[in-house]
């Protein structure tokens, strides 16, 4: 596998004799992807731990490794990391987090179009710094309101507005100080606030660096900022400034340098106001979410919406095989997404009896949308860093995940604890739960007498996995050994690898496996970084 030039290149100057082609093709070097997935007598479809990677010869730093990747046609991500649109993954806060990090959010379509759209708006709203969505609290609220708040929140200064909400005429704050001694539950909001009259507050448009001066010197710890009506439009709080760094890897848009955010729709009628909104609101990337996408209701959907709205990006899926990507691709899709039943909340594969291993599906329908240009997301089934490599060394272009950054701070939902561990809720949005929540709306089908609904995904929870925004750092420096190992310097250069052969793979043992995860211990610890 090794060519003179590589090994030249770190001033070892020594001439190396190429393997012979008896040794490249005897198996010894392992298998190239074709091998692998095409040539497969056995009919067996493979998934990510089935594999394992080669390893390729290192001539460059860790740093020196450049995962940036498309994530549709139009949008390249300098993470290729997507979060889930699903309701215990993306809101806001989720996707404002993935973006900062040079990833992507795709708030899920389990709200309202009015909710759906205002999350969207929040996103592309964001200042760094700046908390544009604070919660706010009105003057009858009570003591007992406050610290329920603080409990689920983890936070305990609110702003108090004459609506109780953003928007409003600001009226005082509760911070700490103002409820650590009240022992009236009953007590309202404006008996034990700070009134407005002894507030320090900055003008609307103010800079990030004015506002961290106006900080210092007034020894605060919020500070609201107010329009010429008195009406709070944001809060920047000092502890955020003072966590707050720059984000240079952040996915933005190159017109207004807004955070990009993505938005889930389905595909019924009401589907287009909801596109409709969504695109109003500023969404760069529209996902059209079903199990199956190769539908008519699909395909009439892409046709629509790239008419309709050429500037916005549309992914379409899941397909797991060529044959369901090229009728998207040739429908208008500008990114497809891949993965059926191989989550970790899927029940589809035993439900529905249909879908397909991702490595297989990933292959193989990478390998396909390639020639028109078209990235591939994979899907779902990423339960660790190797994971990630293994997809983006497979042909795709970006990963997207559940389970693997649900249970985030940046996750909706709150923590709770159950037998002693901190958890948040997860599931499946084809879960009876989910469905549930979404009011029904795509689970009621016009032409069906009995209306059973048939559960593809379970509801569980996943444990605390901290902050994204020391999560998502630990993911792309593990994606970044993984390509160092397999010596490979870009994602763009594991594709050139794949398809020229030069990619080497195995397919483990059961045993094999079983030899390459933790054995053998009586006991262990497992921390990520
Ligand atoms: N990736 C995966 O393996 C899976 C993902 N999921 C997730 O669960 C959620 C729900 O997925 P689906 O059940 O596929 O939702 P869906 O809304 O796409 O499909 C539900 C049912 O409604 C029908 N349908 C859709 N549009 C229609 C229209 N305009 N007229 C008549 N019938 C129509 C579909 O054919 C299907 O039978 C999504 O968030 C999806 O991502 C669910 C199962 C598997
Ligand atoms: O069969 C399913 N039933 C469901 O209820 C369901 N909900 C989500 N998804 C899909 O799973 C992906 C997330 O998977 P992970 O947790 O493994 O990352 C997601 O990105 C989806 O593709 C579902 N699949
Ligand atoms: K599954």
């Amino acid at each position: 596998m090794s060519s003179k030039k590589e090994n030249g290149s770190n001033g070892s100057k020594r001439k190396l004799v190429e393997l012979d082609e008896e040794t490249l093709n005897s198996g010894a070097e392992g298998f190239t992807a074709s091998q692998v997935f095409v040539k497969n007598p056995a009919c067996v479809a493979y998934t990510y731990d089935d594999l394992i990677m080669m390893p390729g010869h290192i001539h460059f730093g860790v740093g020196d490794v450049d995962i940036s990747s498309n994530f549709t046609r139009n949008i390249r991500l300098n993470a290729p990391f997507v979060s889930s649109p699903m309701d215990t993954v993306t809101e806001h806060q989720m996707a404002i987090t993935m973006a900062l990090q040079g990833g992507i959010g795709i708030i899920h379509s389990n709200l309202s179009i009015e909710e759906q759209a205002a999350e969207v708006r929040i996103v592309k709203k964001f200042k760094n710094g700046f908390i544009l969505d604070p919660v706010c609290l009105g003057p009858e609220s009570t003591a007992a309101d406050v610290l329920k708040i603080k409990r689920q929140k983890g936070f305990s200064s609110f702003p108090i507005t004459d609506n109780g909400k953003i928007g409003g005429r600001l009226m005082g704050i509760i911070s700490n100080r103002d409820t650590a001694f009240i022992e009236d539950r009953k007590a309202k909001v404006k008996e034990f606030m700070t009134p407005r009259e002894k507030l320090v507050v900055a003008k609307d448009g103010v800079s990030l660096q004015e506002a961290n001066e106006i900080l210092k010197t007034s020894k605060k710890g919020k500070l609201p900022v107010v329009n010429e009506n008195d009406e709070i439009v944001a809060l920047i709080a000092r502890t955020d400034l003072q966590k707050n760094r720059d984000n240079p890897l952040a996915s933005k848009d190159k017109v207004n340098k807004q955070l990009l955010v993505g938005a889930a729709i389905g595909t019924r009628p009401t589907d287009r106001d909801r596109a409709a909104a969504l695109v109003e609101a500023g969404v760069n990337v529209i996902i059209i979410d079903s199990s199956q996408g190769d539908s008519v209701y699909q395909i009439e959907m892409v046709q629509y919406l790239k008419e309709k709205y050429p500037d916005v990006d549309i992914i379409a899926g899941n397909v797991v095989t060529p044959s369901q990507a090229n009728r998207l691709i040739q429908a208008g899709a500008d990114g497809l997404r891949v993965g059926m039943g191989i989550g970790s909340i899927c029940t589809t594969q035993e439900v529905c009896a249909v879908g397909r291993a991702q490595a297989s599906a990933v292959y193989h329908v990478a390998k396909f949308a390639k020639k028109f240009g078209v990235p591939i997301i994979a899907d779902g089934g990423v339960k660790s860093t190797g994971h990630i490599t293994k997809a983006l060394c497979l042909g795709a272009g970006s990963v997207m995940m559940g389970s693997m950054v649900a249970g985030t701070d940046e996750s909706p939902g709150e923590y709770f604890y159950q037998d002693g561990v901190r958890l948040k809720r997860y599931r499946g949005m084809g879960s009876v739960e989910a469905m549930d929540a979404g009011g029904d709306k795509r689970y009621v089908w016009d032409d069906m007498t009995t209306k059973v609904k048939v559960a593809q995904g379970v509801s569980g929870a996943v444990q605390d996995k901290g902050t994204l925004r020391r999560y998502i750092p630990y993911l792309m420096q593990g994606v970044g050994h993984g390509l160092q190992d397999a010596g490979i310097k870009s994602v763009a250069e594991a594709h050139e690898k794949l398809y020229s052969d030069k990619l080497r793979f195995e397919i483990r043992s059961p045993a094999a496996q079983k030899e390459g995860s933790v054995h053998g211990l009586h006991s262990y610890q497992k921390r990520l970084y």
